[in-house]
């Protein structure tokens, strides 16, 4: 049974601007909706893994900080307000500088629970502190950064970050864990988290055609 040891970090842009690639994937739905629900679904897998003591996401989305906190989130201001990992860092630092913390993003709405406790406790806890990463399927992007305690988060996340994650010195997590990896950047993406099954938020938006996960 994983301990809840690790605080993990989930950036969330301002939803207008969010997961641009994905408008127009459902046309029936206002486009912030399906970024929020993508985002709701990421953090409630996150709240349910028992490897997390706490859960940390960095936004300036007033809607999103509103429904993330009422799920157990605690809220971050995106105060760098400088992209992806400027609000990894800030919600590393935030964490402080005895937790274990993890950086994941908010577009896994398929996340199993026990993937993620199970990647976390892939890491290991003591020397010589090395940072581990779990590649997106298609294995250029980064889903998961994790750093021991008192090792710095260092994200490099944004095109090819797999890559720039391993020439940091990195090392990549190898566990077959598919709804961690399934990021969703495209149409094609939700189509397939749906196959893996969708958390219940990004489910209803999908309607009565999608897979929900088991609970
Ligand atoms: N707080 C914060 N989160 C961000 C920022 N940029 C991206 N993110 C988050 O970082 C994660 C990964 O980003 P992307 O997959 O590139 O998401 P995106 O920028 O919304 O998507 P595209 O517009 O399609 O590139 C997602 O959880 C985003 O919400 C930012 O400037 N601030
Ligand atoms: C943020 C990343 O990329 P994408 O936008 O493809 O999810 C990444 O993989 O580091």
């Amino acid at each position: 049974m994983a301990e809840p040891t690790w605080t993990v970090v989930v950036p969330v842009k301002r939803l207008p601007g969010a997961k641009s690639r994905l408008r127009g994937a459902l046309p029936a739905v206002p486009h912030e909706e399906l970024a929020l629900a993508l985002a709701a679904d990421t953090v409630r897998a996150v709240l349910a893994c028992p490897a997390v003591a706490e859960i940390l996401v960095v936004t300036d989305d007033a809607r999103a900080a509103a429904e993330l906190a009422a799920a157990g989130a605690r809220i971050v201001p995106d105060a760098p307000d400088a992209g992806l990992n400027a609000a990894f860092r800030h919600g590393a630092a935030a964490a402080g500088r005895h937790a274990r913390v993890a950086g994941l993003t908010a577009d896994l709405p398929a996340l199993r629970p026990a993937e993620l406790a199970a990647a976390l406790s892939a890491v290991p806890a003591g020397p010589p502190g090395v940072r581990r990463f779990v590649a997106d399927a298609p294995g250029g992007g980064t889903v998961l950064l994790a750093a021991p305690a008192g090792v710095p988060l260092e994200p490099r996340f944004g095109v090819g970050s797999a890559a720039a994650h391993a020439a940091s010195g990195a090392l990549p997590l190898a566990g077959d864990w598919p709804s961690l990896r399934r990021d969703v950047d495209t149409a094609d993406d939700l189509a397939a988290a749906a196959r893996l099954g969708l958390g219940p938020r990004t489910a209803a938006l999908l309607g009565a055609g999608a897979a929900a996960a088991p609970a």
